[in-house]
């Protein structure tokens, strides 16, 4: 039997977790011969919700599940967290982009950092999902300066998996089939949906393309534009896809990628692909052994790389609107 993993899950009383955290106690995101026990922080005014939340995961009885943690004091929930998963924070609603959060949800993330670089386990992975992800993930790491900045991330996997299902649909071919997409950037309307090294069954999905415009006048734009019709549809942002690709993310950088495939992480920039350091940016990434390693060496469209400096300005932008944070 494994020792159990400390799993910290903030925001755990909000859309995402509730559908997050009964597929995390299933094992879907650590495996099925790994316990776990959760760790789950909300605000004082959430945590009667909370007490709900937790009634439930009890009366799943989940074999893999030790134990259950509330809190809403992120010194209890993220002592010696070995995962965390930065949920809580406000989602945005019609007609905001999500960089109108930063000033409400921005603070979250100084604050949060901090406390993981006291009480956390040095090994920890955390992955940010509140919005906007990849600028909350810098302020989070650099309010870290003990943890390692390659333990933080923000989530494109939501992105990555809407660019997948895109393809999958437009070409009449299993999802599970379409392996090397990319979406670079920032997740946010100027992210890169990329479908240049994407193959089907080692076929390159260029050349199964009817219509070569397809890519720019149509896949591009639904992708990044996913999360509005979305929000415009549900009068709520995404939950349950964006909890599920919060578990693909955790279970692939813990636990690698199946079939030699790769993916879409937003990490800390090292200078690949001309994004220099400084930025958390969406790049394709192997996991082994809990590491990830960027993919190099692909070859960039003139177009891909107006696309991906266009989505890295936005990031400085951001940037430096959050500098006292940081
Ligand atoms: N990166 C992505 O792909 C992606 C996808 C979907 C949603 N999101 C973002 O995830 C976030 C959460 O979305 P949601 O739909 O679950 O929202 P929600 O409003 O349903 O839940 C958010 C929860 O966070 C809690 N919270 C707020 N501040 C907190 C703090 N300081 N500490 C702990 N908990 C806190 C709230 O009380 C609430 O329970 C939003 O910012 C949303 O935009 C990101
Ligand atoms: O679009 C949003 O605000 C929520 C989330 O980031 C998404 O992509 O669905």
């Amino acid at each position: 039997m494994k020792a159990p993993i400390r799993i910290t899950v903030t925001g755990a009383a909000g859309q995402i977790g509730y559908s997050l955290l009964f597929r995390i106690a299933n094992g879907d995101m650590l495996g099925d011969d790994q316990p776990i026990i959760l760790q789950l922080l909300d605000l004082p005014q959430a945590q009667q919700v909370l007490r709900g939340v937790m009634m439930e995961l009890e009366d799943c009885a989940f074999p893999l599940l030790q134990q259950v943690i509330i809190s809403d004091d992120p010194k209890i929930a993220f002592k010696d967290a070995e995962i965390a998963m930065l949920v809580g924070a406000r989602p945005r609603s019609k007609g905001m982009e999500r960089k109108d959060l930063l000033e409400a949800n921005g603070v979250i993330f100084s604050v949060q950092g901090r406390i993981l670089n006291e009480v956390a386990a040095r090994h920890v992975k955390v992955l940010v999902v509140g919005n906007p992800a990849n600028t909350n993930a810098l302020i989070a790491m650099k309010n870290a300066p003990d943890l390692d900045p390659r333990n933080f991330s923000a989530m494109m996997r939501l992105d990555h998996n809407r660019a997948i299902a895109q393809v999958a649909q437009h070409l009449f071919q299993p999802v599970r089939d379409v392996k090397r997409m990319i979406v670079w950037g920032n997740h946010s309307g100027t992210q890169y949906p990329d479908l240049n090294h994407a193959q089907i069954r080692g076929i390159p999905v260029r050349d199964l393309l009817p219509d070569q415009n397809w890519a720019e006048n149509e896949f591009i734009p639904t992708v990044q534009k996913r999360g509005t019709m979305v929000i415009e549809a549900r009068g709520l942002s995404s939950a349950a896809s964006a909890a599920n690709a919060a578990v693909a993310h955790m279970h692939d950088w813990v636990l690698g990628a199946h079939h030699n495939n790769w993916v879409t992480m937003s990490v800390p920039s090292d200078g690949s692909y001309d994004i220099p350091e400084g930025v958390i940016y969406g790049f394709p990434v192997r996991c082994n052994q809990g590491r990830y390693q960027i993919v190099q060496n692909l070859a960039i469209s003139e177009l891909g790389r107006r696309h991906m400096q266009d989505s890295y300005r936005e990031l400085l932008e951001e940037r430096e609107h959050v500098k006292h944070l940081l």
